[in-house]
């Protein structure tokens, strides 16, 4: 696999401003680190203030200047473009993901990096198809809708899914017109920094996209939510930073987009097909070292079928591969630093305080001695009122509790601040649709997981996010629209 050439590659990270890389100023960096090494790979430059400040200005003059003429067409083109040079470097941005992330190369190249050029591709062909509202009133006037670019947005991402959930941002954004200063995580600023590399070989002109490295509170994330000159803010990431960021927002008034925070149920029924349940629950649960949003982390299992589910279920969990992230048949790399570890770690402590019974996993690999491994665990036992049950742990940890009604389960499901996914285990159609309608979440699945039709409206509820992302509501925040009537 082309990986190889790849696999000791990292590049020193830079901010991009105006067009251009520029170097530390005053040689304020930090340094970026491969999770499932420990081994320190590059150099990242953080922005300062005054950097930030640049590439907000550089962002705002952008607008008025050649891109600011762009036609939708010539915007359509250009998406393509930097979908088909993602796609020319999938091998080598997968191995940058990797390598900052831990995360399986082949789950990068699959995962990550080929749905990044499909966001990019899938925002080229859906601009071309939007109208315009327009309306006759009683032949006494006509109404249109105009609409133009938001601005100027800061894009303020997380590190569990880096290039994907950055290009979900940028791709709609560009296709609206508007311009962007994008935040990546400080754990993983590498495909970010190689994407701003491509979106300047496809022609992008300078200061449309920018990109300043740092971290949230006083560093860059913060200067971004507080600049006067950001119309609009999307982020992603932990609801407690979200409500930071909201703050921080709200004396500029600006337009917000978040995708936080999530709790997600899984719920099986008796009459749902068990290896078919079983085969894509092993994926629900621990996909990503189970650092995906939508991740099922509460699984509730109707009693009958409770025992033999988490028997097979413990069984086939056992059978996954933890190990070297670039081995082919590695199934649960690392989590992506020391501190998330020592997160999840304390999680899985309280659960054994709480009562919880650890069927599986529960720890470090013993045949792993480096790198911020974590066994995919299983807990058992728990009550809805546990701290692992109602709280993010956001790692390889679920836990799996029986349930008596359809009435039960809903109420226990919809028993949390979160709303953002849900999966549901039924072959009787009826009850499919009727319990569907009634989890409170953003984002329901049923007989499936994290199948995606990128028209459909994303995101969560409560205080799993404010707003949606996809299709058409991608273009909802990424553009203001007006209405002009005319009198006849
Ligand atoms: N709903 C979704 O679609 C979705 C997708 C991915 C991750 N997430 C959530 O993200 C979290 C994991 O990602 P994370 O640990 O990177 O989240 P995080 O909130 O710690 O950080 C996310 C980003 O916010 C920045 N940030 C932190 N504090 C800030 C502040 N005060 N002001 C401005 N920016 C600040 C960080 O530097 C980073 O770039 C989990 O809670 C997960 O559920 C949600
Ligand atoms: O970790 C969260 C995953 C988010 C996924 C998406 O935003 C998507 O698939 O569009």
């Amino acid at each position: 696999m082309q990986h190889a050439t790849f696999k000791t590659k990292s590049i020193n990270c830079r901010n991009f401003i105006n067009g251009e890389f520029i170097d530390a100023i005053d040689g304020k960096v930090f340094e970026n680190i491969n999770p499932a090494t420990e081994e320190v790979i590059g150099w990242v430059a953080e922005a300062t203030r005054e950097e930030v400040d640049a590439a907000v200005q550089s962002a705002k003059a952008a607008l008025k200047g050649p891109w600011g003429k762009f036609t939708v067409k010539e915007r359509s083109l250009l998406l393509r473009r930097i979908g088909d040079l993602i796609l020319e470097n999938v091998e080598e941005l997968a191995a940058l993901e990797t390598i900052d992330t831990g995360k399986p190369y082949h789950l990068a190249i699959e995962m990550d990096i080929k749905r990044a050029a499909h966001n990019f591709h899938f925002f080229a062909d859906y601009v071309t198809s939007l109208g315009n509202e327009s309306y006759n009133q009683d032949n006494m006037a006509l109404h249109y809708s105009v609409t133009r670019p938001v601005g100027v947005v800061a894009m303020i991402n997380p590190w569990n899914l880096p290039l994907l959930l950055l290009t979900w941002k940028l791709a709609p954004c560009l296709a609206a017109g508007s311009t962007a200063v994008m935040k990546p995580a400080e754990l993983t600023p590498m495909t970010a920094t190689r994407l701003v590399e491509l979106c300047q070989e496809a022609g992008i002109p300078d200061g449309v996209v920018n990109l300043v490295h740092g971290f949230g509170g006083n560093s860059a994330g913060a200067f971004l939510s507080e600049h006067p000159d950001v119309d609009a803010i999307t982020f992603t990431g932990e609801t407690k930073t979200g409500t930071t960021i909201m703050k921080a927002a709200a004396p500029t008034l600006k337009k917000v987009s978040f995708e936080l925070g999530g709790k997600n149920p899984t719920i099986i029924f008796k009459d749902s097909d068990l290896d078919e349940v079983l085969a894509t629950t092993l994926k629900s649960s621990f996909t990503n070292q189970g650092q995906v949003c939508l991740c099922g982390s509460r699984i509730y299992v109707e009693r009958d079928i409770y025992k033999e589910f988490v028997e097979k279920f413990v069984a086939r969990t056992k059978e996954l591969k933890i190990g070297d992230p670039f081995d082919a048949t590695t199934d649960i790399g690392s989590v992506v630093g020391k501190e998330h570890y020592e997160k999840v770690m304390g999680y899985i402590q309280i659960a054994r305080e709480e009562g919880g019974n650890i069927l599986t996993g529960g720890g470090r690999p013993a045949t792993i001695d480096k790198g911020y491994y974590i066994e995919p665990t299983i807990i058992t036992d728990l009550t809805d009122q546990d701290r692992c049950v109602r709280e993010e742990i956001f790692g390889p940890v679920v836990t799996v509790l029986p349930f008596d009604t359809e009435d039960d389960v809903i109420s226990r499901a919809n028993d949390t601040n979160y709303g953002l996914g849900a999966t549901i285990w039924t072959n009787d159609l009826r009850r499919a649709h009727r319990v569907a309608g009634q989890i409170e979440s953003g984002i329901v699945w049923v007989n499936t997981w994290y199948l995606r039709d990128l028209r459909t409206p994303f995101g969560g509820m409560k205080h799993s996010g404010i707003g949606r992302e996809g299709g058409a509501h991608s273009f909802e925040f990424y553009c203001e629209v007006s209405n002009v009537t005319i009198k006849l």
